[in-house]
């Protein structure tokens, strides 16, 4: 199908101005989420469109030169939106020199005809290039964003390809954009394809980093840091289904600090919480890199061991709890001493194990640590 190619730059630069002047409105409120240069891009797709619509009816400084550095400052800004979007610096310099360069190269070149049309193809693809490479770096690879980034820059890379191949095999490659032909409309096609895909990519990109962040925080336990229960439980289901896979020993251990709530009561709840923060550091700083530790409730740890057995376990809480009393908190001018008492599950998981099972027998363990005087650990039964 042939499209009247005036008509169709001035649709697809229309459709540009109102999607690119929303991400600016929505960027605006997050300025570090890359939306508000998303949007800029795409406004200087547009005016580059309507320039190009502007053909034969003014100067071609406009309609070509000026044109093209729109274009090219488009994708500049499609380039920094996406290391924007992980907050990371991006290359401002590096991005905004093609649009310089073009500008001097095609002014230069104004008055010729291939080479005018090579350095624009050739600066504009490798723009692409750029685009397609940080694509990778910041796309979670297979995700949506990734997906879309990758097209977009593609078809761009295509059709630009294609024009240089053209331009260095001599055949005609003027584009008369007030003439109406299948060239022309492929021609356009392209181009909406590309702001489509590659705004539409950036978009999806921020959202997937807002839903990363939502999920990081979901699982954090605030105050200190470590993985909170919501997280900790996850991560002993998925253990566990893999400790009973691959045949392996699995340990937990439910840690209890001794008195805090004397603590509180003696120093003040904001010495409490840093006292709790103290631990957990501790605690985490001696795991190994495969064990895992969160925060189960109030002053309660959640060790995951796997591939420790119930002895080995036992032995490792016992190092850890003689390494806390030996390491006590600060907390204004104070040496706060401290202990805890665990209970220390093991096990080989069988079909009937589950995380409720597992949990339930190291609870009994500590209670039965509490029990038998506190700052000791004890190993749950193993019927
Ligand atoms: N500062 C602070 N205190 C907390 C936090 N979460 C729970 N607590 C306090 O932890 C204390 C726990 O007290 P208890 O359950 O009686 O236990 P305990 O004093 O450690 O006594 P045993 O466990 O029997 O040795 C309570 O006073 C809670 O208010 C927290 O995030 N920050």
């Amino acid at each position: 199908m042939i499209a009247h190619t005036q008509t169709l730059f001035g649709a697809v630069a229309l459709v540009a101005v109102i999607m690119g002047s929303c991400l600016i409105l929505v960027g605006q409120l997050r300025h570090r989420d890359g939306m508000l240069t998303t949007g800029l891009g795409m406004l200087s797709h547009s005016l580059a469109y309507i320039g190009f619509t502007l053909f034969g009816q003014v100067s071609m400084w406009i309609t070509y030169v000026l044109a093209n550095v729109l274009l090219s400052t488009a994708l500049s800004f499609y380039t920094v939106s996406l290391p924007l979007i992980h907050a990371r610096r991006p290359p401002w310099r590096l991005a905004f020199a093609f649009p310089l360069l073009l500008g001097v190269l095609l002014s230069l070149l104004i008055d010729t005809q291939e080479p005018r049309q090579l350095v624009a193809c050739v600066l504009l693809f490798t723009q692409c290039l750029v685009i397609l490479h940080l694509s990778r770096l910041h796309a979670v690879a297979g995700g949506r964003a990734h997906r879309v980034l990758m097209i977009g820059a593609g078809i761009s890379l295509f059709g630009l390809g294609i024009r240089v191949v053209v331009i260095l095999s001599g055949a005609p490659t003027e584009m008369h954009y007030d003439v109406s032909n299948l060239k022309q409309t492929v021609s356009v096609a392209i181009g909406a394809a590309t702001i489509i895909m590659l705004s539409f990519g950036l978009v999806l990109l921020s959202r997937e980093r807002i839903e990363s962040e939502l999920r990081q925080t979901a699982l954090r336990d605030t105050l200190t840091g470590i993985p909170n229960r919501l997280a900790i439980l996850e991560q002993l289901a998925d253990e566990l289904e893999r400790a009973r896979r691959q045949r392996i020993p699995l340990s937990i251990a439910m840690l209890d600090l001794d008195h805090f709530k004397q603590i509180n009561d003696s120093y003040g709840h904001l010495i409490g919480d840093a006292v709790l923060m103290h631990c957990a550091d501790h605690l985490q700083q001696r795991l190994r890199r495969n064990d895992s530790i969160g925060r189960y409730g109030g002053e309660e740890f959640l060790l995951i061991l796997p591939g420790t057995d119930a002895s080995g376990a036992l032995e490792l809480v016992d190092q850890l709890r003689q390494s806390l009393t030996q390491h006590p908190a600060q907390g204004e001018g104070h040496v706060i001493a401290l202990s805890f008492s665990a209970g220390v599950h093991g096990l080989t998981p069988a079909e009937h194990d589950d995380v409720t099972s597992m949990l339930l027998k190291a609870d009994k363990a500590l209670y039965a640590a509490k029990h038998a005087g506190r700052n000791t650990q004890m190993l749950a039964a193993t019927s």
